[in-house]
Order: structure tokens, then sequence, then C-alpha cells
């Protein structure tokens, strides 16, 4: 479908979007020269000018003598009708105004800024009058890199160098200053180089991707393949297959801290890096990324969840991969999951999904069961290695000694390990040194001022932290509540601690821990990763982080420190979600030569969960996990919505809630079943109270807009806040 542009001739009225909070499309005059729908233009509201983008023709209902003229067309390329088609098919089903939908599609800085120049640097002719170790790490650097530019800052990063090491060779003309736009194309990805020499099963997989790719229709597909089975080398190829096809890709990845070594392999791979699209990458970086997407010169983009929401010209491929992972839920501001959104948005425009995982969400397995999304599997590890060994360590029958959590059972297993030669990983999924702080004198349990949360110890860092807010305090030496001095005391491990309790076991043993809090950049990550792989670290203490994607190779042993943690509570994903974190951190032991082993200490062995997990049968989990679903008529079998009212007044909070509750008729009328209101299981959260109600429906009740008609009616006062969260994830 090729889309006709339309164009609006001057003084014609035009309705343009913009992201300011007015909920509704402003009138404005076309200026001079006409403007094509979709621009993204420059309008006077107010006293004030803000971006908007044109969404089609005037509707003149405002008065004709009050309309202004757009102020100016932006440089940029208009906005196509399939993602502005996008931007209105997300916001009625995550229930977001357009406004904040356009914001999410804007979110570049200087987007109304001209195109800029920058200063960068070349390798010249020159030759130095002298060479120093500085001056030859800038030349290695350049020449490594051959013919690409940095500037000053990025060459004195990556060389390790002052900046008055480039000015100086700059003088003798051994490197060569230059202008040049800041926001240029990235450089051409080669799908035909060569790949890795894929297995038959990886062969099977790969060419099954592509020829999904091939047709360039809509398809989504599920890619299971066992942890360590080559995945990654597998996708790649349905990603040169679409650059082959001359579109573009988008690989979203669930972990900021792993995309350094991502992106080294589509390197690897394709000749070039790829465009970059999270928090990590400079204001700079953004723009170009934003920029090149829209003109097509950027052919492969990795990145967070975000990156859904870039102008793609010719999108032909998202691959989603870990697609379980929760942190593709956005849970503020606009609540959408990436997963299901990048589906939708491949359907706009003819492209291919692939949904990677080990341990897919029960929500995509069963989309493979039924047929709505294709399945491709690998069974096999790649290489010589094999699924590790699984088994329980149970917690009753060993002797713990106080404050200890690793028990006999397993320091035998890591003592094994070391006196082979081999790695461990000690893994517990809690940040910090303890998780509560507790006064011995009165009971006083150190909490929050923002929160109804308990602040956790991190010794490293040396504070306590809210892992609700991020606010931070020193660690006090009295009790805040009985002001007894030297009587509080640390209760319960985190993965700080279990590292000190680690080296007090091991003594003569190289340990590293690794945490997602460790304010580490990524490259130092990456850095520590490369070591801890080539053997330089005995045993790692880890939090999640090492779950995901890293191949450790003489990592074969594996301990799980506390395995019903995330069985508690009554989220209904709870056991999908041990079920999966379990798996993949098992999944780092064995991964080359040496078969592995994953240990976990639990209290309760015969827990059908932990059996499962142990026993292996995935199909058969699932399958259990789907009947209990359906029976209590919860997704992927029923519908979901929680709404959440906040507000720093708990009576308003209340009140607002329990109004709509009572003016929920329509609601019932349909089917839909509503529980609370009830005050959130964390009542305050950054001094803001929390009331939360949750719907349950039947698949095919109309829900969304349901939920709208009833949002609109209400009467929220200015100091209430109502969310909606269409498939909750989360529930606290
Ligand atoms: N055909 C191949 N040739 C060479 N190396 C391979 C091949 N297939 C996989 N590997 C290597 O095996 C390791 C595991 O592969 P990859 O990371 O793609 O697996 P994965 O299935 O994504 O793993 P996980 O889900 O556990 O993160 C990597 O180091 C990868 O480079
Ligand atoms: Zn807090």
């Amino acid at each position: 479908m090729i889309e006709e542009p339309t164009h609006f001739a001057a003084n014609r009225l035009v309705a343009v979007l913009t992201a300011e909070p007015l909920n509704r499309f402003l009138d404005y005059k076309a200026p001079e020269g006409g403007v094509f729908m979709g621009a993204f233009v420059e309008v006077p509201l107010g006293p004030r000018k803000v971006i908007g983008v044109v969404w089609g023709a005037g509707e003149g209902k405002f008065d004709a003598s009050k309309i202004r003229t757009i102020r100016s067309v932006l440089d940029v390329t208009p906005m196509r009708l399939e993602m502005r088609d996008f931007l209105e098919r997300v916001g009625r089903y995550t229930l977001t105004p357009m406004n904040a939908m356009l914001r999410l599609a804007t979110r570049a800085p200087g987007l109304a800024n001209p195109p800029s120049m920058q200063r960068v640097f070349a390798l010249g002719e020159g030759a130095p009058d002298r060479i120093t170790d500085a001056r030859q790490r800038v030349i290695d650097t350049l020449t490594a890199n051959d013919g690409m530019r940095f500037t000053s800052k990025e060459l004195s990063d990556i060389a390790g160098v002052t900046p008055s090491v480039i000015k100086g060779l700059a003088k003798q003309g051994v490197v060569i200053e230059l202008e040049t736009p800041r926001d240029v194309a990235y450089p051409n990805l080669n799908p035909d180089l060569p790949p890795k020499d894929l297995t038959d099963d990886q062969k099977t997989a790969a060419a099954a991707l592509c020829a999904f790719v091939a047709t360039q229709t809509y398809q989504t597909t599920l890619l299971k393949g066992v942890t360590g089975s080559g995945k990654t080398e597998v996708y790649l190829e349905a990603v040169a297959e679409c650059l082959k096809q001359g579109r573009q890709a988008l690989v979203l990845i669930p972990e900021i801290a792993l995309t350094v070594e991502f992106i080294d392999r589509i390197e690897k791979r394709f000749g070039h890096k790829p465009a970059e699209w999270h928090s990590g990458v400079t204001m700079t970086e953004r723009r170009r990324c934003w920029r090149m997407v829209g003109a097509g010169k950027a052919q492969v983009v990795v990145g967070a969840r975000s990156a859904l929401f870039l102008p793609y010209q010719n999108l032909g491929l998202v691959v989603v991969d870990e697609e379980h992972d929760t942190s593709y839920k956005q849970e503020e501001g606009v609540f959408y999951s990436a997963r299901d959104m990048a589906v939708l948005r491949a359907s706009g425009c003819k492209a291919s999904v692939i949904l990677a995982s080990a341990t897919p969400s029960l929500e995509t397995w069963v989309n493979g069961k039924t047929g709505k999304y294709n399945r491709v599997d690998l069974s096999r590890r790649f290489g010589a290695a094999v699924m590790p060994d699984m088994d329980t360590i149970d917690l009753r029958e060993q002797e713990m000694g106080s404050n200890s959590w690793i028990s006999p059972a397993l320091a035998g297993e890591v003592t094994q390990g070391l006196e082979r030669g081999e790695q461990s990983l000690l893994f517990l999924n809690r940040r910090g040194y303890a998780p509560i702080t507790v006064c011995r004198a009165c009971g006083e349990q150190i909490g929050c001022d923002f929160c109804d949360a308990r602040m956790v110890e991190h010794r490293f860092h040396g504070h306590l932290m809210c892992h609700q807010c991020g606010d931070t305090k020193p660690m006090p030496t009295q009790c805040p509540s009985c002001n007894e001095e030297g009587k509080l005391a640390a209760v319960g491990p985190g993965v700080e601690r279990l590292a000190d309790e680690a080296k007090e076991r091991f003594p003569d043993a190289r340990i590293s821990v690794l945490s997602s809090d460790m304010s580490m950049s990524a490259r130092a990550l990456k850095q520590r990763i490369t070591e801890i792989a080539s053997g330089a670290t005995d045993i790692i203490v880890g939090t999640q982080l090492v779950a995901k994607g890293h191949n450790f190779p003489l990592l074969t042993c594996v301990g799980v420190i506390d395995a019903d943690l995330g069985l508690q509570g009554g989220d209904l994903r709870a056991a999908e979600r041990t079920f999966q974190l379990m798996r993949q951190v098992a999944g780092r032991a064995g991964r080359a030569k040496k078969k592995g082993r994953a240990y976990l200490q639990t209290h309760q062995p015969d827990h059908p969960v932990i059996k499962a997990i142990v026993g292996g049968d995935e199909e058969g989990f699932w399958r259990a996990e789907a009947i209990a679903r359906k029976q209590a008529g919860v997704p992927p079998f029923g519908r979901m919505a929680g709404i959440i009212f906040t507000g720093s007044d708990a009576q308003a909070v209340f009140n607002v809630a329990q109004m709509m509750a009572q003016n929920a008729d329509a609601l019932r009328a349909l089917g839909i079943e509503i529980y609370g209101p009830a005050p959130a299981p964390i009542a305050r959260v950054r001094g803001k109270h929390r009331v939360r109600m949750l719907m349950k429906a039947a698949k095919d009740v109309p829900l969304q807009g349901a939920l709208a008609r009833w949002r609109d009616q209400a009467r929220i006062p200015n100091n209430v806040r109502v969310s909606i969260d269409i498939d909750p994830q989360s529930f606290y």
C-alpha cells in the first residue's frame, strides 16, 4: 500500500495534535507553502510555541478569526500514516490520551532545532615528533576503527587519554579536526558477511524464521530455545534476511546492562554497530537515532521498550529477546507492555515479530499452542554442552548456622568445584546487604519516610535505600524510634551479605559480586563479565542481573540460595515467574564442555512449582498453569485491569475510589467483576497514598471502551490521579 501524501494548501484549516495536556486537537491555518499530513510543526499556543503533528483537516469548530497560523514546519520526516494509526491503537488499548501518546513518540531532544554541526577527529597524514604511550593509544584507536570519526570526548574516553593529548596530535597533523553534521547516517550493515557455522538444528530454525520475514506479511513467531541453544545466533539470521529485504529491524533487549555485549555481537555479524536507544544513551546520540531512524538511515536499532515508538520508515522485523521479562511492562505514565505493543506495531506494517525465550510467558505459550503465533524450537544446547542436572536441597534437613544462608550441602558442592578449578554461582535475587534493619531494643524496623516500605541496607554504598522511591539515608548509629545506641541489627540476607558469608567460608576463593546496583558503567560491567568468563573469578555472587544472557563457560555449579522467595505473595504469576527465573539461572551452568549442576535451596521441595523446575517438564508445567488460569478466568483466558488511585490526601483518594466504585453499574452490567477499592499492598509511595481496584472480565467483554466511559464520566478532583493498567503485571 503506497500512502498518498495529503497536502494542505496555505491557509487551509488543519488539526494539530500537540503533547500538551489538552486532550483535543487544535485548529491552525497551514503556513505559506502549505503543509503535509503528518508533518511536525511548531505552533503558537497562548504565549508559547509548542511542537505538534498535523493529524488531519481542521474541524472548524473554533472562532475562525482567532485561528492562528502554523509558525514553521520542522525539518524532519513527516509522521507516517502507519505510525499515527499505531499511536491511536495503543492509545485506545491502554486508555491513554493522544497527547501522552505523542509525547512517547517524540522523545528526542532538540527536535525543533535546525541540523547542527559538531567537531570530530579523524586520522591525518602527519607524523608525531615523538611517540608516547598515550599518543600511540589515540593512533591505535583511530586505526582500529578505520575511517570512523570521534568527538574529543569519545576519543579521549576510548583511548584513555586527556583531551590535551589529542590537541597536541592535531597541531602536528597526526589527527585532523573536521566539522560534520551531528546527525550522520549509521554505517551500512552488511547482511552478507558470513555467520557462525550453524548446527543443523539452528539452520532449520533460522530458515523457518527467514521464510517468515521474507513473506513481508505480519507474522509472530515464538522462538523457544533452551538456555544456551543459540537463540541469538539464530534470530540474527532473521535480522540479516530483513536487511536483505531493505527493511529496518528492531531488537528489544530487557536489560540495558547487556547492551554493550549485544552491540558487539551485532558488530561481529554485520560489520558495524547498530543504532542504540535507551536511557543510557547520550542526548546527542538519541537525537541522531530518532532522526536517522526517521530518515531510513539506521537499519538496525537495539533498544529498550520505548524504541518501539521511533519513526521507522520501513520496519520489517521486531525481535523481543527474553520476551517473558517483566521489564517490558512500563508501569508509570503510559502503562503498556512493549511485547504486546510490538505485535500491534508489526501487524500495522506487514512486519514479523520474533518472541525469543527459553521460558516464554504463559500468554505467548498459549498463543503458540492455538496457532495464533508460529512456533520454532531449539531443543538442544550448542556444541558439546548439555542441560544441567537439577536438584533441591531441603533446608529443613540442613544444619544452618545463625546468619548463614549457604547450606553444608551446597558448600560441599562449591568446594568440589573449587578443587576442580570450576566456577560456581551463588544466586540471590535481593540487592543490598540486608532487607531489614531492626532495633534490638524496641523492635523498630527502619522504614522510608515517603513510602510504606522498609529501607534496605546497602553496605557497599554505605547507606540505607528505599527500593520503592530510591531515597537514601546514612546508616544511623542509634535507633530513630527509641534512640538506643548500637542496637540496630541486620536481618536476612541480601547479595552483599551473602558475599561476606562466601568470603568467610571460602577464604582462598576469588569472589565477584554482580548486582544491578553496584553503579558500574556499562563498559566496566562488560569488562567484569569478560574477566569472569576468562576465569578470573571462582565464585560469582549475583542477583538476577547474572540470570540474563551471560555466557560463563567455566561455570558448572549454580546454587539458588532461596528458591521459595518468589513463591510468596498471591500474585497470579508467582508460579510462572519463579519457574522462569529458576530455569534461567540454572541455565547459566554447564554451557561449555563440562556438565553443570544446579541446586535449589528450599523449605518446600514438594511444592509443585519447585518439582516442575527440577523435573524439567516444561510443557507439563505450562499445561498445568494454563488449566489453573483458565479455571480462575484470568489472563490469558480472561481480561484484567488494575485501577490505581493516588494522591497526597489519603481521604480524598479514598473518596474518589469509593465514588467511582458506586458509579460502576454500567461495568457490572457488562459482566465485569469489581474488587475493591482497598488500600494498595504498598499503601504509600513517594508520599502519595495509594488505593487499588481490580476489574476482571471474560475475554469477549469490550473492557477498554467501558472503562473509558466510566473514567470520563467521573468527576475527579485535581488532587487525585486515576491510572488504569490494562493487563496488569504487578499488583503492589
Ligand atoms: N553455531 C554456533 N557457532 C558458534 N558459537 C555458537 C553457535 N551457536 C551458539 N554459539 C555460542 O553459544 C553461546 C550461546 O548462544 P546464545 O547466546 O545465542 O544462546 P541463547 O539461546 O540466546 O542463550 P540464553 O537463552 O541462555 O541466553 C554463545 O556464546 C554463542 O556465541
Ligand atoms: Zn521510599
